[in-house]
């Protein structure tokens, strides 16, 4: 078999730490890293609860997730991602904290090294401007949907400068880790977070007007529209805090379709997030 490349991945959060268990299981060499010690923990842990079903939901046969699981290093040290091959980043949505890790990456990494990033509505060719021209042709957009570890799409971006052999190649690793790449224009949101985010800002606004709760427009969502999840149950699973900054985002590039609507605006401030353990729309609050 050909060398596989050596995978690194910045950012053990929701996205991070399943796309290194995806690299893993397909039995790439993988280096994840974060911030600090107890982000890697508690990263770990969580990719062995998700290890744990998929065996016994018959996804995952068990002497493979060993390997896998082993697979990964973790690390609090950027500096080790100097052999890595193809990198993505997948830490806060926030370009100022993004780029802050391309700098490093870029300064860290070798030249043809493949720098890629998770963003879900930030253009590629915005983040790219905070790499230098040379690695500009190897920087690109992999946006994977969450749980990573089971949602086949990823949305490939070129940027203005991405050389097409950087294009082959991110298309060439999603499918060797079993999922269905699409390649889409560089534009704020891409294709997939343009169309859910009008299904989930028109959903708020029918709780607004009173039109329905929101348990039982995720019940129309789902038995009328065959949508696996509701919008409510959605932004409680992404964080209604994440759907917010991408509605920000696609305000400012489009304008009023994405106008993040008031409720949604006050539940944030409220800390009414969503999320492990966070009250959400239809997660309670503790009594
Ligand atoms: C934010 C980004 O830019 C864009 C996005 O990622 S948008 C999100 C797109 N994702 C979706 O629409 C996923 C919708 N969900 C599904 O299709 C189904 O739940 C599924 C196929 C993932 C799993 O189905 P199924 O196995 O029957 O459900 P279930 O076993 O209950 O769910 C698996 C786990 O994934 C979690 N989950 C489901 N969707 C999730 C999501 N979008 N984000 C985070 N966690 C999610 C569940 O809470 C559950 O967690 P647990 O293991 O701790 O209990």
């Amino acid at each position: 078999m050909a060398s596989q490349e050596k995978i690194g991945v910045v950012g053990a959060g929701l996205m991070g730490r399943e796309i290194a268990l995806v690299f893993a299981l397909a039995g790439y060499d993988v280096l994840l890293c974060d911030r600090t010690e107890e982000s890697l923990t508690q990263a770990k842990d969580r990719l062995d609860q998700i290890v744990e079903k998929g065996i016994a939901r018959g996804f995952y046969q068990a002497a493979d997730t060993v390997g896998a699981l082993n697979r990964i290093t973790t690390t609090t040290d950027l500096g080790r991602f100097k052999d890595r091959e193809f990198v993505t980043e997948a830490v806060f949505e926030r370009e100022d904290v993004k780029a802050e890790v391309f700098v490093r990456l870029d300064g860290i990494c070798a030249p043809a090294c493949v720098i890629a990033t998770n963003t879900s509505t930030i253009p590629i060719s915005v983040l790219a401007a905070h790499v230098s021209a040379a690695r500009r042709a190897n920087f690109i957009g992999t946006h994977y949907f969450s749980p990573v570890s089971r949602m086949r799409l990823v949305e490939v971006m070129p940027g203005f400068d991405t050389a097409p052999a950087t294009l082959e190649l991110a298309m060439r690793l999603c499918r060797a880790v079993g999922k269905t790449p699409i390649a889409i224009k560089d534009v704020p949101g891409f294709a997939v977070n343009r169309l859910l985010h009008v299904l989930m800002i028109e959903a708020v606004r029918l709780v607004e007007e009173g039109v329905a709760t929101p348990e039982d427009i995720d019940t129309a969502c789902k038995l009328g529209l065959g949508h696996p999840m509701g919008p409510f149950e959605l932004m409680d699973a992404t964080t209604s805090s994440l759907c917010l900054q991408a509605q920000e985002i696609m305000h400012e590039a489009y304008g009023e379709r994405f106008r993040p609507r008031p409720l949604l605006k006050q539940r944030v401030r409220a800390g009414l997030v969503g999320g492990r353990g966070k009250p959400g729309w239809r997660t309670p609050r503790p009594s």
